[in-house]
């Protein structure tokens, strides 16, 4: 219960806000690179995707001076706003929060007037800004009491670069406000370093997380947030959610070529061509299912024991896969040179999240050589990119103690 309030002229005015009942905590989530079957994916086809150990987190505290502040130093986007200035724009019916599944155009629409938002596209910052104040406004719209909080996010995920850093960001909005509203609990049990939710928890953070990257994105699969929300190593279609418990653990490298590009221009690009020549794109579609399926498959019979054959299969995929990405027009001459690069010392190599530009994956083998990797990644310096060499399968949206959170991270989210 968040305090209690007093309105003028039905809801439109707070004459007060208490803040007193909004306890701070930290939360993350997970960025992601998908295996194989991005794009496909948001037509219904099958998408195979990993949780990386790039995180965002963010820190909600409650704030005495009847504001609410917002703090995205990554996106160099710092706001606030009087809490009566946005009781105005509370929607007339709350939502059900139980049940979030489209987004509600006529809130967005006023949102956009709020913010001043007046072409047809948003840029990073006003999108980041509308997905904090849509879920903000309607996690509180109920109980018509908007609390005066700041809320601050740092990632360690390249922001708009095929990492799902939008999802990873609307899943810590999510879970944060929904836990600060009393929706879903606050797991954390001090001294623990760290808590998930429930399943059932998990599941209203995920449909949140999707409104979120619906305004980021425009149409969203779903399959980033739900990799922030549950981590691990899933299996999606068509809204199905299927973890792979039993997969080997791949070593991937991942390189960001720093070619800047936005999901929801290269998503409806993909669309557009799609409509244009449905009997050449379908196929494709088709086909970049069927390479998710025969991934799967093979992922599967490695369980056991790999073989070098496996991994020969698996590179194979990622190279048919990455000409059928190139086939739909979501590739890049950056992206060209990561896997010439890569080929020409035997590692193969295709873009990851939407492409053109932005991350791509490259698959090393338990024995492919340092020598060869450290070369690789020299070369890839020297085109000017970014690489980690990752761990995979990292956990999903967390609740963080104080104490859990890496000293660099903190000094930032402290510093607001
Ligand atoms: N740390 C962050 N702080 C604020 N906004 C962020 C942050 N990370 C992502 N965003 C929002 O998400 C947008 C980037 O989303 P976009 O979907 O284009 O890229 P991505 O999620 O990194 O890649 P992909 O969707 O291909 O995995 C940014 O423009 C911004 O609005
Ligand atoms: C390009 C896409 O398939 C993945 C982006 O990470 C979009 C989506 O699934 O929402
Ligand atoms: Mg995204």
């Amino acid at each position: 219960m968040i305090g209690s309030s007093q309105t003028c002229a039905g809801y439109g005015v707070l004459a007060f806000v208490s803040t007193m009942h909004i306890k701070e905590r930290i939360v993350s989530a997970p960025g992601k690179a998908i295996l194989h079957g991005e794009h496909a994916v948001v037509h219904g086809k099958v998408a195979l995707a990993v949780s990386l150990n790039l995180r965002t987190y963010l820190r909600l505290k409650p704030s005495p001076n009847g504001k609410v502040c917002l703090n995205l130093p990554n996106i160099n986007t710092f706001l606030s706003w009087d809490v009566t200035s946005l009781q105005s724009l509370l929607p007339d019916h709350a939502a059900d929060l139980k049940n979030a599944k489209e987004l509600d155009m006529d809130l967005v629409a006023r949102l956009r007037g709020f913010i001043g938002v007046t072409d047809g596209m948003a840029d990073t910052s006003t999108m980041a800004v509308l997905a904090f104040l849509y879920i903000y406004l309607n996690v509180f719209a109920e109980s018509r009491v908007l609390p005066s909080l700041t809320v601050s996010v740092w990632s360690e995920l390249p922001t708009g670069a095929g990492l799902g850093s939008s999802a990873a960001f609307s899943v810590c909005l999510a879970s944060a406000l929904l836990s600060a509203r009393g929706a879903i609990t606050s797991p954390l049990v001090e001294p623990e370093p760290t808590a998930r939710w429930s399943e059932e928890e998990m599941e209203l953070i995920n449909a949140w997380a999707f409104l979120g990257e619906k305004i980021i994105h425009g149409n969203p699969s779903g399959v980033d947030n739900a990799v922030g929300t549950w981590g691990g190593i899933l299996r999606y279609h068509a809204g199905k959610i299927t973890p792979l418990s039993r997969v080997p653990v791949l070593r991937i490298l991942l390189t960001n070529t720093k070619v800047p590009r936005s999901t929801k221009v290269l998503v409806a690009g993909v669309k557009d061509k799609i409509n244009k020549f449905p009997s050449i794109m379908n196929p494709v579609l088709e086909s970049i299912d069927a390479v998710s399926c025969t991934c799967e498959r093979t992922l599967m019979e490695m369980t056991g024991e790999p073989t070098p054959e496996h991994y020969s299969v698996l590179e194979e995929l990622i190279d048919i896969n990455q000409h059928h990405l190139n086939v739909i027009g979501v590739g890049h001459s950056s992206l060209d040179t990561l896997c010439r690069v890569t080929l020409e010392r035997g590692l193969h190599s295709k873009l990851t999240g939407a492409g053109g530009g932005g991350c791509g994956i490259t698959l090393l083998r338990p024995d492919t050589d340092c020598s060869v990797i450290q070369n690789t990644i020299q070369e890839l310096k020297d085109c000017g990119y970014d690489y980690w060499e990752t761990s995979i399968g990292a956990p999903g949206v967390q609740q963080h103690s104080l104490s859990s959170v890496k000293d660099d991270i903190l000094k930032v989210l402290n510093s607001y």
